[in-house]
């Protein structure tokens, strides 16, 4: 069978399940009620541990049990909950009065006065969870009333849903999980690919004054008319003169296409690197080992990302430079083929190597200080934002889908993002500077001829110290107020827009159901089963 759980394990089809189960009771004798109370206390443990008594003790917890065994874990299940003194409710609506087993475990129940009802309850936003053990791994064909209301309401919720082996209704034959994944998985992934989209093209929008005067800099342009007063206005008032006030946004169309261009590639190549750089789906990956692992999987999918989108960026250097009152190039398309006619391909990645080369020390540095900044700030702010299934706050949920790491809090984790940023890219601005001038291909006869990025840096050097490289850096710090602002405009905070949307793919039982709480649990229960009894299922 396809390995779908990378590191972790494996998942089981239906005969191999029922199997596992036989060959427990076959050979080592184990009966039903022993497998039952091991499978109960299992997922009594998980609620306990994704739904932490100090945070949600208060609330009581929704077990609605189906008529088979499965129901018969949620009921052990109920039983264990309260003995870790949690307030279950179970809701059974056909109870199997045939079995002894059955009828022993709803007895041991109400001699611990756990309510019992054969129906839901009208409203059910006073529960932190609804544990589904409904159907188990063995159910086929369409889900038969009540249980087909029952599912459409527990669906319909917004609350989270433990499900116990597997989602209720689902034929785990006919229909692997992968399918439902994907689909959940692709909407998030296109949800926080617009999220970050529209807020990037915003901030590059807000900035690109600023960042196309910073380029000039850097590749050595000074103001033909230097005026009394600031360098730097008289580089504004230069372009203004000749390009008009529109002529401040020169190239931010390529800025911005390069911008999510990049953006999609790297999302792309994020998931498909973090997959390969941190196996293991339920596995938290800590400390320095977590910190190494994901600077090199940012590494990695932004590498890729920047060799696709690379000559938009040179294209962009060169437009931004290109101040004069008759532009060289009308647009990235021209400059992208003139360049490639007259000077070859590769001259439409000068600088690569310099670009991957400074990308380490900057995601090195920003990821540090980020791991190091956050935990901090979000201890100075006091808490953890509470979690209201309701209401769906952006920034609240997402901790579920992480189960349960840390949230950030808005509008803390802006400011801890662009500290991070700002320092990263303020220590490897002289790489950033060099990298721009030697992409000047258009440049005039006495800039263009340095044969290596060696000789560049040298005439950089003897043209102006090492302040030469600092040339531009206070627009580029000056760059993150627009940018901030704009963030903020686009109901910003690039993270908490893709926060909002796996919010509401849990709301919508996609994403927990499926690919947190309910695998979670799903490999829990057979882990302990295998581990009790000496049994591979984890491979
Ligand atoms: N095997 C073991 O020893 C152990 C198994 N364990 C657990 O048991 C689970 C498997 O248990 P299972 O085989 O009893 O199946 P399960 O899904 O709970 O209920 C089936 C019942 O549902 C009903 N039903 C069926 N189709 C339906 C439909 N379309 N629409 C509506 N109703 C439908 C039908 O009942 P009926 O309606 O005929 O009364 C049928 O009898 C397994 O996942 C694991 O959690 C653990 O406890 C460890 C020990
Ligand atoms: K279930």
């Amino acid at each position: 069978m396809e390995d779908r759980e990378g590191a972790c394990g494996r998942l089981l089809n239906q005969e191999e399940a029922i199997a596992v189960d036989e060959e427990l009771m076959a050979s080592p004798g184990f009966s039903v009620d022993q497998l039952m109370e091991l499978a109960g206390l299992s997922v009594a443990c998980a609620v306990v541990s994704a739904f932490p008594k100090k945070e949600y003790g208060a609330k009581p917890v929704l077990l609605v049990c189906g008529p088979g065994n499965n129901g018969g874990d949620g009921l052990v299940a109920a039983r264990h909950l309260v003995h870790f003194g949690y307030e279950p409710h179970v809701v059974y609506p056909k109870p199997n009065e045939k079995q002894q087993l059955f009828v022993n475990l709803v007895t041991q129940l109400k001699q611990l006065s756990v309510p019992m009802e054969a129906a839901l309850p009208e409203s059910m936003e006073r529960y932190c969870t609804v544990v589904d053990a409904i159907f188990g791994f063995s159910f086929k064909g369409a889900v038969r009333a009540p249980f087909d209301e029952i599912l459409r309401k527990i669906s319909g919720a917004g609350l989270p849903v433990v499900s116990v082996d597997i989602p209720s209704g689902w034929d785990v034959e006919k229909d692997d999980g992968a399918t439902a994944a994907a689909d959940a998985d692709r909407r998030l992934f296109f949800g926080v690919l617009l999220a970050h989209g529209y807020a990037r093209v915003l901030s590059k929008l807000a900035s690109a004054p600023l960042e196309r005067i910073k380029v000039c800099r850097q590749v050595g342009l000074r103001a033909a008319e230097p005026r009394a007063g600031s360098g730097l206005m008289a580089c504004f008032q230069d372009v203004i003169s000749s390009q008009g006030y529109r002529g401040l946004w020169r190239g931010a169309f390529t800025h911005c296409t390069a911008s999510i261009l990049g953006g999609i590639a790297r999302l792309s190549a994020l998931k498909t690197t973090q997959m390969w750089v941190m196996p293991g789906g339920n596995r938290h990956y800590q400390g320095f080992e977590g910190y190494l692992r994901r600077c090199s999987f940012l590494y990695v999918s932004g590498a890729g990302a920047l060799m696709l989108v690379y000559p938009l960026d040179v294209a962009y250097t060169n437009l931004a430079a290109d101040t004069g009152r008759q532009q060289q190039f009308r647009g990235a398309w021209h400059f992208l083929r003139e360049t490639q006619r007259t000077r070859g391909i590769l001259s439409l990645y000068r600088g690569l190597p310099l670009c991957l080369f400074t990308a380490l020390p900057y995601i090195c540095l920003a990821t540090g200080l980020h791991d190091l900044l956050a935990p901090w700030l979000l201890k100075q702010m006091g808490h953890r934002p509470t979690v209201d299934h309701k209401s769906l706050q952006p920034g609240d949920l997402f901790w579920l889908v992480r189960n349960a790491a840390p949230a950030h809090l808005y509008p803390w984790n802006l400011v801890v993002g662009a500290a991070s940023g700002f320092v990263a890219q303020t220590v490897t601005y002289p790489l950033d500077t060099l990298r721009r001038r030697w992409q000047f291909v258009s440049a005039g006869p006495t800039l263009k001829d340095s044969a290596s990025l060696t000789d560049c840096a040298k005439s950089m050097y003897a043209a102006g110290g090492i302040r030469r490289f600092y040339d531009g850096v206070a627009l580029n710090s000056l760059k993150l107020v627009p940018e901030l602002l704009a963030l903020w405009f686009a109901d910003g905070r690039e993270g908490d827009c893709s926060e909002r949307f796996a919010a509401r793919a849990v709301a919508r039982n996609e994403l927990n159901l499926r690919q947190s709480m309910g695998w979670q649990l799903c490999q829990r229960s057979d882990n302990n089963l295998s581990s009790f009894a000496g049994h591979g299922v984890k491979q």
